[in-house]
């Protein structure tokens, strides 16, 4: 099933569409979704374990009583803890609140500290349905009180939808947000699940539906996650009859004297990813050195004070130029002339990236598809912004660059963000941190290489490499490595393993 990512706006959005245009009640989405997490919090919790639940004044609150009511009736010990004064609740969170009251459950009234904290350390699980999607601004007082106690003294915190006081959105630097064991999103996960400085609040996450139609989220939600599903689905096989003419011939250009090695790696991982021919356009200096480590591939050798090589680019499916080029004035030239000379889909990165800074404008009037691949670091130098803004906010300046300069994005890290010129963007699921050391991205680009020859759509060849990439380490963790140890070198080896599933 394809797992969107929302917005606050796109999850009111099709909360009001569900409502509005398909008739479905608050009330009733708000019993559904309680319920939906009750049967879920059942799973993580013991019978014997005391409960509290805390709620705030919106519908999240609501959700709260929800889920109250439906373990107090299956005979569980529960406490509501209601962190805002009764006038507050109001509508469908004041119904259920009422129904709550009305089966005989009880509530404690506690924004005193103290009471908080009591409370709080006699229940071996706090269900934190205080703020959801709703929240704005810093937390006022009552509300913080509770965050802080429970990121204090809880024993196990169980968010619902979002953990209180994070918001969903991008964009946010500080906030005060209660510390979740274990999240359970409503419907889709919000953007914060997937950014650097807010996914950990969530702990472990995961969806439950609350009959949303899909329908609502298909017009509505412009983000998803790419998972092994989709992988599966629209991954090509291979043909048979085909020749290695069929699956790309492929060209790299990248290595210098100091820096050899990526150039191999990427070759290497796009041979080993599926690509039918590939060519290594190298230092002249380098090539006898590094010719015996990718037997496969052919080599072109270029001088390194000529930075317009005779290369016949047009016998060439896809290229890929700047791992381990480096950054001298020739390899400026050489990645100009690339950009301008070329017509068939070209993969900017590493250095690469670090020379098309100077005219990015040039990328805009490319005919075929240009894709850029920069970690953090270098998205932040492209931009002319600190990695730290950068981080707070991927999905806007991905968004931004791509759109600006007509090009693909692949911003990489834990969670890999595609973007596509024409504004798609997916979150890549696979990967772990073996990955994050030297020439993981150069095996990367390989694959990309690779898959960017044998699928008509760019997009879906972007997704299923950054897939097979993240996959093959977490193939490898799982059965022979550990994320620790993982190397470049391992990763291409494990792109067979990622194959291997789908025969
Ligand atoms: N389709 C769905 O996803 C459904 C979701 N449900 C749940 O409802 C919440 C969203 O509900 P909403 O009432 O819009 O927001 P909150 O619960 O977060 O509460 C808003 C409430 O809080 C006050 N507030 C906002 N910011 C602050 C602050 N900084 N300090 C103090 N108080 C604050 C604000 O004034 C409002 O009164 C969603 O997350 C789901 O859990 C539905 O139950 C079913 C459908
Ligand atoms: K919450």
């Amino acid at each position: 099933m394809k797992v969107y990512i929302v917005t606050a706006k796109e999850m009111y959005d099709i909360d009001n569409y569900t409502m509005k245009k398909i008739g479905m009640d608050g009330k009733l989405l708000m019993e559904n979704a309680g319920r939906a997490v009750s049967e879920k919090v059942e799973r993580l919790i013991e019978k014997s374990d005391r409960i509290c639940i805390f709620v705030g004044p919106g519908n999240n609150g609501g959700d709260g009583f929800v889920i109250a009511r439906t373990l107090m009736n299956k005979r569980y010990d529960v406490t509501i803890v209601q962190v805002v004064p009764d006038e507050k609740i109001t509508g469908d969170a004041l119904y259920h609140k009422n129904v709550f009251v009305n089966y005989g459950g009880s509530i404690l009234i506690a924004q005193q500290e103290s009471e908080v904290h009591d409370v709080t350390v006699n229940s071996d699980v706090v269900i934190d349905a205080i703020l959801g999607l709703g929240v704005k601004g810093d937390l006022r007082e009552g509300l913080i009180t509770a965050v802080e106690v429970i990121n204090e003294v809880a024993n196990r915190v169980i968010s619902v939808d979002i953990p209180s006081g994070l918001p969903a959105d991008e964009g946010m630097e500080e906030f005060t947000s209660v510390q979740a064991d274990f999240t359970i999103v409503i419907e889709a996960p919000k953007v914060s699940a997937f950014l650097q400085h807010t996914a950990l609040y969530y702990g472990v996450w995961d969806t439950v539906s609350i009959g949303l139609p899909l329908i609502a989220f298909q017009r509505y939600a412009k983000r998803n996650v790419w998972g092994y599903e989709q992988f599966k689905d629209c991954m090509p096989r291979r043909d048979p009859y085909s020749h290695k003419g069929d699956h790309g011939k492929g060209l790299t250009i990248g290595g210098s004297a100091t820096m050899p090695g990526s150039i191999v790696m990427t070759a290497k991982a796009a041979l080993r990813a599926g690509a039918g021919l590939i060519t290594i356009g190298t230092s002249e200096k380098v090539i006898n050195r590094i010719a015996s480590q990718c037997i496969e591939a052919t080599y072109f050798p270029i001088h390194e004070q000529n930075n317009h090589p005779s290369i016949p680019f047009e016998e060439f499916d896809a290229i890929t130029i700047g791992m381990g080029m480096g950054r001298s004035g020739n390899a400026a030239a050489l990645v100009a002339h690339v950009v301008e000379q070329t017509d068939c889909p070209l993969i900017i990165d590493a250095d690469g990236l670090f020379h098309v800074k100077t005219d990015l404008a040039k990328l805009k009037v490319r005919k075929s598809p240009t894709i850029v691949t920069p970690h953090p670091g270098e998205m932040a130098m492209l931009l002319d912004i600190s990695v730290k803004e950068l981080l707070i906010t991927p999905f806007y300046w991905s968004m931004k660059i791509a759109q600006t300069y007509n090009v693909y994005v692949v911003l990489k890290g834990k969670h890999t963000i595609i973007t596509t010129p024409e504004g798609i963007q997916v979150v890549n699921k696979s990967g772990n941190a073996g990955l994050a050391k030297g020439g993981s991205g150069d095996v990367l680009a390989g694959i990309l290489l690779a898959l960017v020859m044998q699928q008509r759509s760019v997009f879906q060849a972007l997704c299923n490499a950054c897939f097979i990439h993240g996959k093959a380490a977490d193939l490898l963790v799982e059965e022979t490595h550990s994320d620790q140890d993982l190397m470049a070198s391992d990763v291409i080896e494990g792109i067979s393993k990622v194959y291997r599933t789908l025969s």
